[in-house]
């Protein structure tokens, strides 16, 4: 038996370059793991079953949950015979532009390689990952990394300097397809990937608030309104900067003193039931 934390990421950026002939669309994306994460529990079977045992009603139990199928192409790929219970403890709320069920798959992938004694190197996994879903590669890594190619191709760059990260989820999912598919090309407003990379390398906290930035805010923020309310409320009670993570809802707001964050958390009540207060991870740290 195996414990492995999945924990979430946000994107500092993402930039969006182009639509692809295969569908996807061409990113460059700066993302940082933060310590809010699920917690998934490892037992191997001897029938060969691949079994999901979950805390959240909402999240599959069945071959669309992502942890499935990354047990699943392990199987297949390595000839496995053993099969696997796989419980998830989830924390990170769902469909929430955090990577959450990408995470799960990426520390199930981890989990299994030792549980299972494949010997896979992390690039492996990160490889193996891509098949399930863009964001799994950067999840397998964790830390921070530059992001690109449609979010798969993946090198570390420094952690970001130390801060509080205010998480606030509305309520409402939203599809990252559905958020994709709305983007109009010409019109999209390019983040400054590389004024951001910059402020990181020289650990200046304020360079990374003024550079953060993301390309889908424009079009999740046209179809749910209540995403733009949030991000104002979080930015008028004191953080540094806001933004919206992946294709979204969730935003959230960058803090370099804990009362600040406590006064945005206390002002966030009563407008939105899913706040969390969190720090940012940035290196790489694969001990669960
Ligand atoms: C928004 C982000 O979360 C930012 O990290 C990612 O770009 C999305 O990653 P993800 O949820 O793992 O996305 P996938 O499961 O690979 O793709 C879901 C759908 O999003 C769209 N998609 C995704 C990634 C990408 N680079 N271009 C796209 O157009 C495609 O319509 C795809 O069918
Ligand atoms: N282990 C899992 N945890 C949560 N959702 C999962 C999982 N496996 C599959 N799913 C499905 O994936 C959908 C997207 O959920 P997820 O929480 O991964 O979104 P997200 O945080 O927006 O992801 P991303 O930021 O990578 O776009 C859910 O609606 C759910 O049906």
């Amino acid at each position: 038996m195996l414990y492995v934390k999945a924990p979430a990421k946000i994107n500092l950026t993402l930039d969006v370059l182009h639509k692809r002939n295969d569908g996807f669309h061409e990113v460059e994306m700066i993302m940082t793991t933060v310590d809010l994460a699920d917690r998934i529990k490892l037992e191997n079977r001897e029938d060969g079953e691949i079994l999901i045992a979950t805390t959240d009603q909402f999240v599959p139990n069945d071959q669309r949950n992502f942890a499935y199928q990354a047990a699943q192409l392990l199987q297949t790929k390595y000839g496995v015979k053993q099969g696997v219970t796989i419980t998830i403890e989830k924390e990170i709320p769902i469909a929430a532009g955090l990577a959450g069920g990408s995470s799960d798959a990426a520390a199930t992938l981890r989990g299994l390689n030792t549980l299972w004694k494949l010997n896979l190197s992390l690039d492996r996994l990160a490889e193996l990952g891509a098949q399930i879903g863009s964001d799994v590669s950067f999840c397998v890594y964790g830390g921070t990394a530059l992001a690109t190619g449609r979010g798969e191709k993946i090198q570390e760059i420094a952690a970001p300097p130390s801060c509080w990260v205010v998480l606030a989820k509305p309520k409402i999912g939203v599809s990252t397809a559905e958020i994709y598919g709305g983007l109009q090309i010409d019109q999209v407003k390019h983040p400054n990937t590389q004024a951001m990379l910059e402020a990181i390398d020289n650990d200046d906290y304020e360079g990374m608030c003024q550079n953060l930035g993301n390309a889908l805010e424009q079009v999740t923020f046209h179809l749910y309104p209540e995403v733009v309310s949030l991000k104002e409320q979080i930015k008028r009670f004191g953080a540094d900067a806001v933004l919206m993570s992946g294709s979204g809802p969730t935003v959230y707001g960058l803090v370099d003193t804990e009362l600040r964050v406590s006064r945005i958390v206390n002002g966030l009540r009563g407008f939105c039931d899913e706040v969390y207060a969190v720090r940012l991870v940035g290196e790489r740290n694969l001990l669960d």
